[in-house]
C-alpha cells in the first residue's frame, strides 16, 4: 500500500452499473493487524497459519461485501511466504473480488508488512481464493456479476487474473509437473 490512492478501486463510480451487478470496489477490504507474541514462532516471526487465517477472513469479508451473502472458502491457491514478518510490525491484508462464476467468487488477497517506526513496507505474500455464496439453507446461491466501471478497477482485475495465471505457471515449473 505504498500509494493507496494511485489505483484505488474506490475512485469514481459509474451509474451504468446494472442492478444485478456489484463492483470490484464494493468488495474492496483492507484489514490492519499488529503481529503480537501469540501469532509468532520461536524466532519472533509470524506463524504461517496466522497469516493464512487473516487472509481467509479478509477474503471472506470481500466476498460477503460483494454478494451480500454468507460465503464459505472453497479453495485457496498456492501460497509462498516471500518475506518474514517481525513481532511488532503492522500487517496490512487487502482483498478484492476479481472474477465470478454462477455461485462462486474469486478473491485476490495480498499481505504487506510495515515497520511502524520507519514506515518501511514490503510485500510478504499473496494468493487467490475461491469462495462460494450460500443461501439461507446453506446451499450455493447465485452471486452478482462483477462490474469494473473505473480504469482503476479494471487494472486491478487484470492484474489479479494475470497474477493468478503466472503464480500457477511458476508452481508447475517449480515442481516440474
Ligand atoms: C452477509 C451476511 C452474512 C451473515 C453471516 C455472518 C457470519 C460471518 C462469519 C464469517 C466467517 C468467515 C468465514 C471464513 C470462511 C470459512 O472459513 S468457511 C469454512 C471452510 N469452508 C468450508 O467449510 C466449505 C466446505 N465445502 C462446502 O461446503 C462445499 O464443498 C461448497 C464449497 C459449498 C461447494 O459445494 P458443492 O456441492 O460442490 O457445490 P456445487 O453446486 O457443485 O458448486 C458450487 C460452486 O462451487 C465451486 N466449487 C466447488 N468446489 C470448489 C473448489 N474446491 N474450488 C473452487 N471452486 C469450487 C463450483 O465450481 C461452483 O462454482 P460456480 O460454477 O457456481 O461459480
Amino acid at each position: 500500500m505504498s500509494d493507496p490512492d494511485a489505483d484505488s478501486p474506490d475512485a469514481g463510480s459509474d451509474p451504468a452499473v446494472g442492478a444485478s451487478d456489484a463492483t470490484l470496489a464494493d468488495s474492496h477490504t483492507e484489514m490492519t493487524e499488529m503481529l503480537l507474541p501469540n501469532d509468532t514462532n520461536n524466532l519472533g516471526r509470524a506463524l504461517g497459519g496466522a497469516v493464512l487465517h487473516w487472509m481467509d477472513v479478509c477474503g471472506a469479508i470481500a466476498g460477503m461485501r460483494f454478494s451480500s451473502r454468507q460465503v464459505v472458502t472453497a479453495s485457496m491457491d498456492h501460497v509462498d511466504f516471500i518475506a518474514p514478518i517481525e513481532m511488532g510490525e503492522v500487517v496490512v491484508i487487502e482483498g478484492y473480488v476479481f472474477n465470478t462464476g454462477r455461485t462462486s467468487l474469486d478473491v485476490k488477497v495480498e499481505v504487506h508488512a510495515e515497520n511502524p517506526r520507519t514506515g518501511e513496507e514490503r510485500r510478504t505474500t499473496a494468493s487467490y481464493f475461491t469462495f462460494v455464496a450460500l443461501d439461507e439453507e446453506g446451499r450455493p446461491t447465485e452471486v452478482p456479476d462483477l462490474a469494473c466501471p473505473t480504469d482503476a478497477e479494471e487494472a486491478l482485475r487484470t492484474r489479479a487474473v494475470e497474477g493468478r495465471r503466472e503464480q500457477l505457471r511458476e508452481v508447475v515449473e517449480r515442481y516440474d509437473l
